[in-house]
């Protein structure tokens, strides 16, 4: 059966939601331009209530080491998460660094983009395919946006990963079949507004998964 990653999370009820409902992850976002950013204190509270019951991953954008260590020291997260432009020799540093699981996300629009997965494979633990940001204005994740995910059904990685961008209740099942997915993750697809993770809508949505 797929696990299931909850990300954005940004309320207790919202974590509750997520644990009780089986995720195996829960994603904070330290993204300051993200409508799912975490203050160091909201972000510490959220990890603390989550510490044993759920592996957390820290959601970074091509963050600094300031913004890491700051970050780790409010969270003490299980993964991090790099969802940004960050080479693999970066991935590799942090990963050194932080001693932590690390997953590297990375844009997928066409078959090409998934090469680039091999030069990652070495350095990071996870991989998570998203769609691309739709501008370079955006942020680069959480954006509601499905890429063709039959482009992942004939490939295979050296590392786990996960398949997000778009995911929501409905869609889910198809997205893990066609794709081949053993891990999925949602974010704007079990909220009522951005930002607003919805309890009932996170539980339809690991129930989908379970199935
Ligand atoms: O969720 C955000 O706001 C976010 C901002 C900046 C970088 C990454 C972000 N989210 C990372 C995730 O893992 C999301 O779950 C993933 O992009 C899928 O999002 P969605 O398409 O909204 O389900």
């Amino acid at each position: 059966m797929p696990d299931a990653k909850i990300c954005g999370i940004t309320t207790p009820e919202a974590l509750d939601a997520a644990i009780e409902g089986g995720a195996r992850f829960v994603g904070f976002v330290t993204y300051p331009k993200s409508p799912r950013f975490l203050t160091q204190d909201k972000l510490a509270a959220l990890a603390r209530r989550a510490a044993g019951r759920v592996e957390t991953v820290l959601v970074t954008v091509a963050a600094d080491d300031a913004h890491l260590v700051a970050a780790i020291e409010a969270a003490q997260p299980d993964w991090i998460q790099l969802h940004g432009g960050e080479a693999p020799g970066r991935v590799a540093e942090v990963r050194r660094f932080a001693r932590r699981g690390v997953i590297k996300a990375m844009g997928v629009g066409r078959r090409e983009d998934l090469m680039a997965a091999s030069a990652y494979e070495p350095v990071a633990d996870m991989l998570l395919f998203d769609a691309q940001a739709p501008s370079a204005a955006a942020q680069p994740g959480g954006n509601a946006m499905a890429f063709d995910w039959s482009l992942l059904g004939s490939w295979t990685f050296g590392r786990p990963w996960l398949l997000a961008g778009g995911l929501t209740p409905v869609n889910v099942r198809e997205a893990i079949r066609v794709s081949g997915a053993d891990l999925v993750d949602v974010s704007s697809g079990v909220e009522s507004a951005p930002g607003l993770k919805d309890p009932l809508l996170i539980a339809q949505f690991l129930a989908a998964v379970e199935v």
